[in-house]
């Protein structure tokens, strides 16, 4: 697809899968697109050419049943489900997990994060049904609730609003399943979900107070919760971790990881730390001046070569230490003035 404001061109004949149940990470220098790209996966800008795509049917009900069989989901969904110049496939959500396994609601974080553990989802639900892949449509045409209720996306900057608790803040995830003038009636799961979703993101502690008294990352957090109450199949995530401490960082990373692993949720998400990208990541894809440099795995992508030209400035890539999830050292000019500048 290619996006562009105001009559100028920010992202280029972009292709870009999402493969289901799986991480994609966006990574790339700043302006290259990245947050543009994301936004137009999510409909919040029409691309001027190309389109995005989703499977044409909710499959959430079918994985729910068959978790387990994500990793051959996703090798037949890389074959089918992302067609189109951006296609973005999806199964379980996080809640549809937890009700087909029998885990119970959680009720504080400790428990809520057992129900992400993929142990957890052992018990037998319904047969698998094998179902031939849907063809996929065209994202543009879904309503707008049918859309809200399969892709979700945390954008990168949000104005909290003031006068509303936390807990309400993250009751609008249920939006898209709120009918007016029933409200809350209409979403018999959306009590649990929303105290779900703040057990994970260790948010039940200030539910109960106002979003404009919350830190940057407490804010952030609580924003992730208010997606993830929306349990959508397909989570898109603008550089989640601004904000966040370095025990937070790592914990929504590891929630990330969690969500596709246990339950199939397909996740893409912006990240600048390279390190932490290799880490959460199945898939990188390298954006450049809103092209898609490179696309493949941690251990492709990160390549010094590439990564160096790409963000101007030399990137050492050490493939040893951690193998699959290759570790980078920005080294700077002074670095290099002090090895080639000889001293008087
Ligand atoms: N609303 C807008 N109007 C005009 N141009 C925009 C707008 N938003 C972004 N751009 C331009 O589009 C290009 C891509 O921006 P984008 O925010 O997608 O990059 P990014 O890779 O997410 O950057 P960053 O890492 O800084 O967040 C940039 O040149 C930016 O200046």
């Amino acid at each position: 697809m290619t996006v562009a404001y105001d009559g100028t061109d920010v992202v280029h004949q972009a292709d870009l899968r999402l493969p289901r149940g799986r991480v994609t990470a966006l990574i790339g220098p700043n302006g290259s697109g990245k947050s543009t790209l994301l936004r137009a996966l999510a409909r919040l800008h029409k691309p001027r050419t190309g389109s995005v795509t989703v499977p044409a049917q909710d499959t959430r009900a079918v994985a729910g049943a068959g978790v387990a069989e994500s990793a051959e989901d996703t090798e037949s969904a890389k074959g089918t489900g992302g067609v189109g110049t951006a296609g973005t496939v999806g199964t379980a959500k996080v809640a549809a997990g937890a009700a087909a396994t029998g885990v119970t609601p959680a009720t504080d974080r400790a428990e809520a994060l057992d129900a992400l553990d993929p142990a957890a989802l052992t018990a037998p639900a319904a047969p698998a049904v094998p179902l031939a892949p849907p063809d996929p449509v065209d994202a543009l045409a879904l309503s707008r609730t049918d859309f809200a209720r399969r892709i979700t996306l945390l954008a990168q900057s949000r104005a909290a609003p003031s006068g509303l608790s936390v807990r309400e803040v993250v009751g609008f995830g249920r939006h898209p399943y709120r009918q007016r003038f029933r409200g809350a009636g209409a979403d018999p799961d959306g009590t649990r979900l929303v105290e779900h979703a703040l057990a994970v993101t260790d948010a039940a502690s200030f539910a109960d107070r106002g979003v404009e008294t919350l830190s940057g990352g407490q804010l952030q957090r609580v924003w992730l919760a208010c997606c993830l109450a929306q349990d959508t199949d397909v989570l898109l995530l603008d550089e989640p971790t601004t904000y966040l401490d370095l025990r937070y960082q790592v914990e929504i990373l590891d929630l990330v990881r969690d969500l596709a692993d246990a339950h199939g949720v397909t996740v893409g998400v912006v990240l600048h730390d390279l390190d932490q990208a290799a880490s959460v990541a199945d898939q990188i894809v390298l954006l450049s001046a809103g092209r898609v440099a490179a696309t493949g795995t941690p251990a492709e992508v990160y390549d010094p070569a590439l990564l160096s030209e790409t963000y101007g400035i030399r990137i050492e890539v050490d493939h040893d230490t951690s193998p699959g999830s290759p570790r980078t050292r920005a080294v700077g000019r002074h670095h290099l003035r002090h090895q080639h500048t000889e001293r008087p």
